[in-house]
């Protein structure tokens, strides 16, 4: 099922590209995997999923994350999908932005059409993208997840929703308030409706209050980030933990700014808070 577009050895491991059919986004798929060593030496290793940003493909985080070296050396794959379904008969914004549809895709599920047809994003990374890679690639089914600003939120949302399913998560610059940020309300109202409602169980700071399981949250945000007041909401996530009693590291980072150099400047330190999880025992 997994086509193999392109490989390449780094520190040792493998970043390889595939494609391959997704029954969830109704069309084909591209993704990467970096299988570190331990995985070509025949271990089932843990993976971390990496959910990207607005305008991103599987590339940003595998060419600019600055991530494999210390993947390597703690034995972590990364798994990177798109960002949204993608093809000619893939709707997209019909105002041409890059705030919705192809590259846009929120790792909701529409509900609204023309969107409902492909847009299932979150099902594909939660469910049908493990199910796969887990049985055709050298996987533990042991699983943490995050990502950046978008894809922050979407890590943010996936683990909400999924007591148990990941170790652990984390972000880098969340949008952590959807439904209260001109990106989420456009994103939201075009692909789950107009009434806010049908937001809520989409949205990490409203599905913090009744989370059923208390996974501590890492978060990273740089104090420079243009996006940081209109659009990420930081502050909103950190009133919901703490109503919440959720547990929240949130750190704000002096002078960074959104880009992918203030997230190859923390990496690291999100690589080890997943690795100590996805290595503990159970
Ligand atoms: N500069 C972007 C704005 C969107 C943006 O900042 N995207 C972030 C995620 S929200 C990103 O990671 N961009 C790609 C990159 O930096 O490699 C554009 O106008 O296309």
């Amino acid at each position: 099922m997994l086509e193999l577009l392109s490989e390449n050895r780094s520190f040792g491991g493998l970043h390889r590209r595939y494609r391959h059919p997704s029954s969830e986004l109704n069309g084909p798929a591209t993704l990467a995997v970096y299988l570190p060593p331990q995985a070509l030496a025949g271990e089932r290793v843990p993976a971390l999923y990496w959910l990207s940003g607005l305008t991103c493909t599987d590339e940003n985080v595998m060419q600019k994350g600055g991530a494999h070296r210390l993947a390597a050396e703690l034995g972590l794959a990364l798994v990177a999908p798109d960002t949204s379904p993608r093809g000619a008969e893939v709707p997209t914004d019909p105002e041409g932005g890059w705030d919705l549809g192809q590259g846009a895709g929120f790792y909701v599920d529409a509900t609204q059409a023309p969107w409902d047809r492909h847009y299932r994003m979150h099902s594909y990374v939660v469910e049908e993208l493990p199910a796969l890679l887990e049985a055709e690639l050298p996987l533990a089914p042991a699983r943490s997840i995050s990502g950046h600003s978008m894809g922050g939120h979407g890590a943010l949302v996936a683990a909400l929703r999924h007591p148990g399913r990941y170790r652990s998560v984390s972000a880098f610059a969340p949008i952590c308030h959807p439904a209260a940020c001109p990106w989420g309300r456009k994103a939201f109202g075009a692909y789950l409706g107009p009434d806010p409602r049908a937001w809520a169980g989409w949205d990490a700071t409203l599905l913090i209050p009744d989370a059923a399981e208390r996974l501590p949250l890492l978060v990273d945000q740089g104090s420079a980030d243009p996006f940081l007041d209109t659009q990420l909401r930081p502050a909103d996530l950190a009133a919901a933990a703490e109503a919440a009693g959720h547990p929240l590291q949130l750190r704000l980072q002096e002078g960074y700014d959104h880009s992918y150099f203030f997230i190859a400047s923390f990496i690291d330190d999100h690589l080890r808070h997943h690795a100590a999880a996805l290595r503990a025992p159970g």
